[in-house]
């Protein structure tokens, strides 16, 4: 494979958990490492090349919610590394495209295996797109990557770590590893001498190559013909990329054990090193509102994300995920952390022991309270700019108190992203903003004569734009739904009468008259005009149309 050798690292041991705190560019953020079960300061090793493997899907079947919103919370933190922190991020991400799943479900389709995962992968990305989150950097597939794959695990057996079997499997030996192993959740080999059934020394053994079963796709190793075990296929994806060196790795809580777990051992021999992957984030599940379980095509309780989208935009489902942290739905530790458990108590078990601390819950009211949250904020910001243009009329502005909110905001909004990309403070704090705005924005029925405040709306307007912006979202999306160009004439049709209606009202109330009584006189005479400008505006209402000019 050619990997080289360990990556810097300073000496010092973080609080003696055994975690080493990187040396590189400290990007101001505390991150929640599962590694140490604490927020650590994140330090990456660069800022021009941060490095960041994502575990991908095992592509065997339409991607579900639960799916999107590990995707949706992973890029919303990318993003804002990126935007906010000054990260350079090259994300690596694996996509499983051979797998017990893949291959079970070709069978009943009566398939190829390698169709079917061409097929869910396309599809895959195509929902990915569909959800605005960016493309990793680099995909790379499993099966394109075999050669590798067999030398990272000749590399793992010439190290002592690993060994074959007769039947043509390799199994990576735990025992080797001693008490090394466990780092991410504490889980320890249980004692030697287990009744095993299979051919692996030690029951809590994981397979790093599987021999062939008949019927099933093979490729030829030193062992015989087989395929690669599951967690293989990470360690060797994002140690070609990244060689030994890893700064963030990601998933879905529910694969820190064993997957993680055993990815870190896999690494951490290969490489020899005392650290693989210096911060590991894991997002909470999606929960169906209610229920104790997950969304999961195995439960059969999900909503495919192309049935989610014909309901709901992709923002307002950003913006869902953005109300609660992407940890939310974790399974706690306990305070204490966790005690080293033998592997004889089975690890979904004891993981259910610690309760899930608050799963985000899917529901319908919860994606219409982000949908109105949106359209507060794209009214705000339409307010803000016809109050600009002079085409909504207000009383005096209190400049020096939004301004002062202004700052506020920005302070409150870059603390709460530094801390654990708590992103629902965020949100929390620009509509506290909005609320203010809003608030000076009251339409007068006089016409202003007063002094004008656009460049603080201004300010406030650019900042919401780029808040939401950087996360992904797009207020300005808001007024077309894409492709759809009916929606775009009627908005155009709007601002035309709206135009139209403002120099109607503007001719009835100009007072162009030298004496009073013929100002009056005039005034009179243009009544009707004015009537009908009301008309027009409580009657637009009635279509969903406020005009908020007076
Ligand atoms: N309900 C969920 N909520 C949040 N993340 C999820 C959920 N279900 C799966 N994920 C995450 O999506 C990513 C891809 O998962 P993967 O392709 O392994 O799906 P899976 O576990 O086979 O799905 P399923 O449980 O539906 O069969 C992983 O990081 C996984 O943790
Ligand atoms: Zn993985």
């Amino acid at each position: 494979l050619g990997l080289g050798p360990g990556p810097r690292r300073a000496a010092s041991e973080a609080h003696g958990q055994g975690w080493l705190q990187p040396a590189g560019y400290d990007t101001g953020v505390k991150v929640y490492n599962s590694r140490t079960r604490r927020k650590d300061p994140l330090i990456v090793g660069s800022a021009d090349a941060t490095s960041w493997y994502s575990c991908g899907p095992t592509v065997y079947d339409h991607a579900h919610l639960g799916h999107a919103c590990s995707y949706v919370r992973f890029d919303i933190i990318r993003r804002i590394l990126t935007r906010v922190f000054g990260c350079n991020i090259i994300m690596v991400m694996g996509i499983t495209d051979v797998d017990d799943k893949i291959i079970r479900r070709a069978r009943e389709m009566n398939v190829s295996p390698t169709s079917l995962a061409n097929l869910y992968e396309e599809d895959f990305k195509q929902d990915m797109a569909a959800l605005k989150i960016l493309p990793p950097t680099v995909y790379l597939r499993v099966t394109e990557n075999i050669p590798q794959i067999i030398s990272f695990i000749e590399g793992i057996i010439t190290k002592g770590h690993a060994y074959s079997t007769a039947k043509g499997n390799v199994y990576f030996d735990l025992q080797s590893r001693g008490d090394k192993y466990g780092k991410l959740v504490g889980v320890a080999p249980g004692p030697v001498g287990e009744p095993v059934e299979s051919d692996k020394r030690h029951a809590s053994d994981f397979a790093l190559w599987k021999a062939a079963k008949p019927q099933e796709m093979f490729w030829a190793s030193p062992w015989g013909n087989g395929r690669p075990g599951w967690h293989i296929e990470c360690s060797t994806i994002s140690s070609l990329v990244f060689g030994s060196q890893l700064d963030i790795h990601s998933g879905g809580i529910d694969l820190a054990f064993p997957h993680h777990e055993n990815e870190i051992a896999q690494c951490e021999v290969f490489h020899q090193c005392k650290q693989w992957g210096n911060y590991f984030l894991h997002s909470g599940h999606l929960h169906v509102k209610g229920k104790e379980e997950k969304m999961s095509k195995s439960l059969k309780n999900y909503i495919t994300i192309k049935d989610f989208l014909k309901t709901a935009s992709p923002d307002v489902f950003r913006l869902f995920c953005m109300r609660s942290s992407y940890r939310s739905g974790e399974l706690r530790h306990g305070a204490q952390g966790m005690a080293r458990r033998p592997l004889g108590v089975a690890p979904r078990v004891w993981w259910r022991l610690g309760l899930p601390a608050s799963a985000i819950d899917y529901s319908d009211g919860a994606v219409l309270e982000a949908k109105h949250l949106l359209l507060a904020a794209t009214a705000f910001v339409e307010d803000a700019r016809a109050y600009m243009r002079g085409q909504l009329a207000c009383g005096p502005i209190g400049e020096d108190v939004l301004w002062e909110r202004l700052s506020h905001t920005k302070g409150a909004v870059k603390a709460a992203l530094a801390d654990d990309f708590d992103t629902p403070g965020a949100v929390d704090a620009v509509m506290d903003l909005i609320h203010h705005g809003n608030r000076q924005l009251k339409a007068v029925t006089k016409e202003p004569g007063g002094p004008r405040s656009p460049a603080v709306f201004g300010s406030i307007v650019s900042y919401t734009e780029q808040f939401f912006e950087t996360v992904g979202i797009s207020l300005a999306d808001r007024q077309f739904v894409s492709g759809d160009s009916g929606s775009a004439t009627l908005h155009s049709v709007v601002e035309e009468l709206v135009r139209f209606r403002l120099k109607v009202r503007q001719f009835a109330l100009a007072t162009g008259e030298a004496t009073r009584e013929a100002r009056r006189q005039q005034l009179l005479e243009r009544q009707p005009l004015l009537e009908a400008c009301d008309t027009l505006r409580q009657d637009l209402v009635a279509h969903g149309i406020s005009i908020k000019a007076c």
